[in-house]
């Protein structure tokens, strides 16, 4: 099962140099198969650092990452990652956006089609699929996004901060159409976030990191029932895990 390991993980950017800037020191975790993991963290604190390095787009400089035993190194579509910025191609309509994974993969017109309509559905653009990108608002493409890194049936999802360009009401929407997402295909999932309401709206496990070099000060076990709705976010153990949290944080 795709459990994700970081073992004694330490990154130095400029190592060697005079320059040298260590920013993640010893971290350990493990992230269980099929959990919904946040880290959380003030600006700075390593967050995307360890993000970029669990899709394997560096090597850390010290300790390492395994996903199912197998040592993280480079790209490999079973991790896939959603950032901040949009990256849907403006020249591909929402469907071919969705398809571009399993296209590149050499799936025939009828397995695209099938994945098209699937994943179209399963973020909410049913109705869309001809549409073009600059036709959408900027919450539709992230879900074009979303959908785009889900239909190459990644074991593991790695979602940087996502939602933090949308407006509030959007973000909403989009968390919890994301859990309803997770909740079909129960993928292992680490996202990340400054926003505290976000993290336990969202995860089952939260990761708080301390800044300079950044290190896991907590692990906040999140026991809100599922399916999370929204009335959630306003009940005295919500607010009592957000207050937790804040205080922890270097302000
Ligand atoms: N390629 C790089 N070369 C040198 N320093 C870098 C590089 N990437 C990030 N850093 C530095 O590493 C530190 C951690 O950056 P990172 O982006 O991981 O933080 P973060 O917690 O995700 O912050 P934010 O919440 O603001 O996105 C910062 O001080 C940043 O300037």
């Amino acid at each position: 099962m795709p459990e994700i390991i970081v073992d004694h993980l330490t990154h130095t950017f400029g190592k060697g140099t005079p320059d040298a800037l260590t920013v993640l020191d010893d971290i350990n975790l493990t992230f269980e198969s099929g959990s919904f993991n946040a880290i959380v963290g003030t600006s700075g604190c390593g967050k995307s650092t360890l993000l970029k390095m669990m899709a394997g787009l560096f090597d850390p400089s010290d300790g390492r990452m395994t996903l199912d035993g197998d040592v993280i190194r480079g790209t490999d579509r079973r991790r896939g990652m959603v950032f901040q910025q949009d990256a849907v191609f403006p020249w591909m309509t929402v469907a071919k956006n969705i398809s571009y994974g399993p296209r590149l993969r050499g799936a025939g017109r009828a397995e695209q089609r099938e994945i098209e309509a699937k994943w179209t559905e399963m973020v909410g653009l049913k109705g869309f699929e001809d549409r073009w990108p600059r036709e959408l608002s900027g919450g539709m493409r992230k879900r074009v996004d979303i959908g785009r890194v889900y239909a190459n049936d990644p074991d593991v999802l790695l979602m940087d901060e996502p939602f933090g360009a949308l407006d509030a009401q959007t973000k909403e929407r989009m968390q919890s159409d994301l859990l309803a997402a997770w909740a079909q295909s129960r993928k292992t999932v680490v996202f990340v976030t400054h926003d505290l309401e976000e993290a336990i709206f969202l995860a089952d496990r939260i990761v708080v990191m301390s800044a300079r070099p950044g290190r896991i000060r907590h692990i906040e076990q999140v026991s809100l029932p599922r399916p999370r709705t929204d009335e959630m976010r306003l009940t005295d153990e919500f607010i009592q895990v957000k207050r937790r949290l804040w205080e922890m944080l270097d302000h």
